[in-house]
């Protein structure tokens, strides 16, 4: 029994020395590795591990890109590396490997702690990373955790003094530092920033401060990016010191264009010049006549990506559509995010969100219907597609008053993108289409107010005035294009106090109408403020609904209204509202109101003239009573009679529509309850769903860890020449077309992932097991 332990031991030291030798050697071929001179073309040319390079080759990585060959020799000699490269060109191995291979050549253990970090700026960026990471470090031992937030913190807490290499966004990862439990950053030996010049911009600058203030300043540090356009003070922050430019110009100041650095050349660029109010009529024309193509739209907030979504979908362009935006759970992101890079032909319509490092499969179209707020958007949005060497295209709707400056801004950068012109016969309108949708839901016109004002509020927002000009906003004609039957009013923080500073002198009459509030916040039209009634009130306290907006829209008197073509404003002469006149704008429906709606009084007070009106099939108001001549009027006998005649055939019609409305509000409390089962039957899910994933995304074991090509051998319980402790601990095989997930004892046979929902399993599997 002592002699088969003492053999058992001196393999074991036998494998560690060999262990040793084996490292001590990539260690002089690296130092030895001079990347100038050598021209390394595959990754098996590179001084790396053998499990790095399995785990590469089973990935189908054998090629290098260029910046994977540029940046991976210097990453591994240690130096801090600022890479900057196209948009899908490969950065994410250019990091990922010299990650793999610094803990490898540390023999760094899961209970070594945490040795490197990786941050994005988005959680569908961390999610791939993540996943290309299990997917090339399966021959590795070391444990990998994703946390992103939208998940339990305690949960992750639980679970995070066990991982090697953590992926997260900035505000999850320092809430994991602020709670001070599991996570240890003491023996860090490598930051990452991926979109490293997101990262490092004014949004995420407290956190990413908080962050590096927590880590120790002698680790690595690999940023990279598209584009680099953060200063030498963002760099020195983070005790980048005697960092290797890779792919860009060595000041961060220098402008990416002038190396020809900016976007694929098999990227074709195309802009056309679009009135706002016709956008969404190119837009769903283009989508028409690209119904082979796989495509993303970009628009600049989720609210509009919510309302384009919603209607386009009821119009049925004839291709399956999709939406994407930070507003929704993250289960529904998840499933949209993995939905889309399967399709093949597809429209997603989506926020910036997706704008950076994610990269779906065979994008053939980018489409920006609202301009980015600088070209490092653009270029970003646009590299969605035509990536890794593949072909794509791209157009952005620039409207009149953006084009110049845009453009200018584009070439900066060397992006010359071609005039396109749509053809007259292409060119359809859908306003009346969105104004009949939007006319018959009310739904679907909350969503296109809200959308509405998020448009204007984000090119208010807008820093480059000499692209974004807010005073020439066309806000009649882009609410029309909407479907909506006017511009809402919207309230913009701040504004008052411009409003008095005297730089606003210049203001258009437009925007300052736009920026009055009352003192509860809610906006004041000056012409209709003395005739508050309390039915105005009473719409006014609901005015989060659909229903107060629906109320001011009918109701809407002033002057420039007036002039509108709107098709549900009702065109008044007399501004003022009086209370007794009000029943006249509903049908009235209980006996109590047709009572009053046809009293004296009542009739009086119209003082003859019709200001009910009544819709067409075409959405055209017509006054319900027309004023006809006196001998007319007798010829159809008495007044009495006439008056009883009429009283009885409205209580008929009254009658029924009283009915009709009840019909309608049964089948409306029907509708709502079904939803409401819907929902919450799809929030259990969600729970089971998030639960779910909550583990997947915490943690996974990347591989054996082995050395050797032995993939099955695992740690048993020992002390190694470190002294470090080490106890058995299960690892995962990934084997290729293993139909069925095998368990062996200490090891688990899986199929290799290739969905989230795979990766999801598999750690399942392992926190289980
Ligand atoms: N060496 C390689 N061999 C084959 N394919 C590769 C290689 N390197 C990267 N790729 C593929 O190229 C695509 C783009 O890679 P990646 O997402 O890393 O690009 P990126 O430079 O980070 O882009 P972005 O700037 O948009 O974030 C991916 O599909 C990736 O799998």
């Amino acid at each position: 029994m002592g002699k088969v332990r003492n053999s058992k031991t001196s393999l074991r030291k036998e494998q560690r020395k060999k262990e040793a030798e084996y490292i001590n050697d990539l260690e002089r071929r690296i130092e030895e590795y001079d990347p100038k001179t050598s021209k390394a073309v595959f990754f098996k040319d590179l001084p790396i591990s053998d499990a790095t390079l399995k785990g590469l080759k089973e990935a189908s990585f054998v090629k290098l890109t260029e910046i994977q060959r540029d940046s991976i020799p210097v990453s591994l000699k240690n130096r801090d590396v600022l890479g900057a490269a196209k948009t899908g060109s490969g950065k994410t191995l250019a990091f990922l490997v010299p990650v793999l291979e610094k803990l490898y050549r540390a023999r760094w253990t899961e209970f070594d702690g945490l040795g490197a970090l990786i941050i994005s700026p988005t959680r569908e960026l961390a999610m791939q990373i993540y996943e290309v990471l299990t997917k090339i470090g399966g021959h590795t031992s070391f444990s990998a955790g994703l946390v992103i937030g939208g998940k339990d913190v305690k949960f992750e807490s639980e679970r995070i003094s066990r991982i090697n290499i953590l992926i997260g966004t900035p505000g999850r990862i320092l809430q994991h530092m602020d709670q001070a439990v599991g996570l240890n950053t003491d023996n860090l030996q490598m930051l990452v920033l991926d979109e490293a010049d997101r990262c490092l911009d004014m949004g995420f600058k407290k956190t990413l401060d908080a962050i590096v203030s927590n880590l120790p300043p002698s680790r690595q540090t690999l940023l990279f990016s598209a584009t680099q356009s953060q200063s030498l003070d963002d760099l020195t922050r983070l005790s980048l010191t005697d960092y290797q430019t890779v792919g860009a110009p060595k000041s961060a100041h220098a402008d990416n264009g002038e190396n020809g650095l900016s976007t694929p050349e098999t990227l074709q660029q195309s802009y056309i010049t679009v009135e706002l109010a016709d956008k969404l009529d190119i837009l769903f024309s283009f989508i028409k006549t690209h119904l082979k193509s796989k495509m993303i739209v970009f628009l600049s907030s989720s609210k509009q990506v919510h309302f384009v979504y919603e209607t386009f979908r009821k119009m049925q362009p004839g291709i399956s559509l999709m939406h994407l935006h930070g507003r929704q759970k993250q289960t529904a992101r998840t499933e949209t995010l993995d939905k889309f890079s399967r399709a093949q032909q597809v429209c997603l319509i989506a926020t910036d969100v997706v704008a950076r490092g994610i990269d779906f499969p065979g994008v053939d179209w980018v489409i920006q219907v609202d301009c980015p707020e600088d070209v490092d958007t653009y270029i970003h949005r646009v590299g969605r597609s035509a990536r890794y060497g593949k072909r794509g295209k791209s157009l952005i709707m620039l409207t009149p008053r953006e084009q110049e400056g845009f453009l200018k801004r584009l070439k900066t950068k060397n992006i010359e993108p071609n005039l396109l012109t749509i053809k007259q016969s292409k060119k359809k309108s859908i306003k009346p289409q969105l104004q009949s949708l939007l006319f018959k839901d009310p739904e679907l016109k909350y969503l296109g107010q809200k959308a509405f004002i998020s448009y204007v509020r984000s090119i208010y927002i807008q820093k480059d005035k000499e692209v974004f000009k807010f005073e020439d906003l066309p806000t009649e004609e882009f609410a029309q294009s909407l479907g909506l039957p006017g511009a809402p009013k919207i309230k913009i923080k701040g504004m008052k106090a411009i409003e008095r500073a005297k730089t606003l002198k210049n203001t258009s009459r437009q925007l300052l109408s736009l920026s009055k509030t009352s003192e509860d916040g809610e906006p004041i039209n000056e012409k209709t403020r003395e005739v508050k009634t309390k039915y105005d009130k009473m719409f006014g306290r609901k005015n989060q609904t659909v229903l107060s907006e629906h109320y001011l829209n009918i109701t809407k008197s002033n002057a420039q209204e007036d002039e509108d073509e709107n098709f549900m404003t009702v065109k008044r002469q007399n501004h003022k509202l009086n209370e007794d006149e009000l029943p006249e704008l509903t049908v009235p429906t209980s006996k109590r109101s047709i009572k009053k709606a046809l009293s004296k009084k009542a009739s009086l007070s119209s003082k003859g003239n019709a200001t009910k009106m009544v819709f067409d099939d075409e959405g055209t108001a017509h006054p319900v009573y027309e004023l006809e001549g006196e001998e007319e009027f007798h010829k159809k006998g008495s007044a009495e009679s006439q008056k009883k005649e009429f009283l009885e055939k409205e209580t008929k019609v009254m009658a029924a529509v009283d009915s009709d409305d009840k019909k309608l509000a049964k089948e409306k409390r029907q509708e709502k309850k079904r939803k409401r089962l819907e929902a919450m039957r799809r929030e259990m899910e969600a729970e089971l769903a998030e639960e779910y994933s909550d583990e997947a995304e915490t943690v996974a074991q990347l591989g054996t860890g082995n050395l050797s090509d032995d993939m099955e051998d695992d740690y048993e319980s020992d002390s190694d020449e470190n002294g470090r402790q080490s106890k058995k601990h299960k690892s995962v095989n990934y084997k290729r077309h293993a139909a069925v997930v095998e368990d062996h004892g200490d090891f688990i046979e899986v199929e290799e992932p290739h969905t989230l929902e795979d990766l999801e399993s598999l750690t399942a599997r392992l926190i289980e097991s």
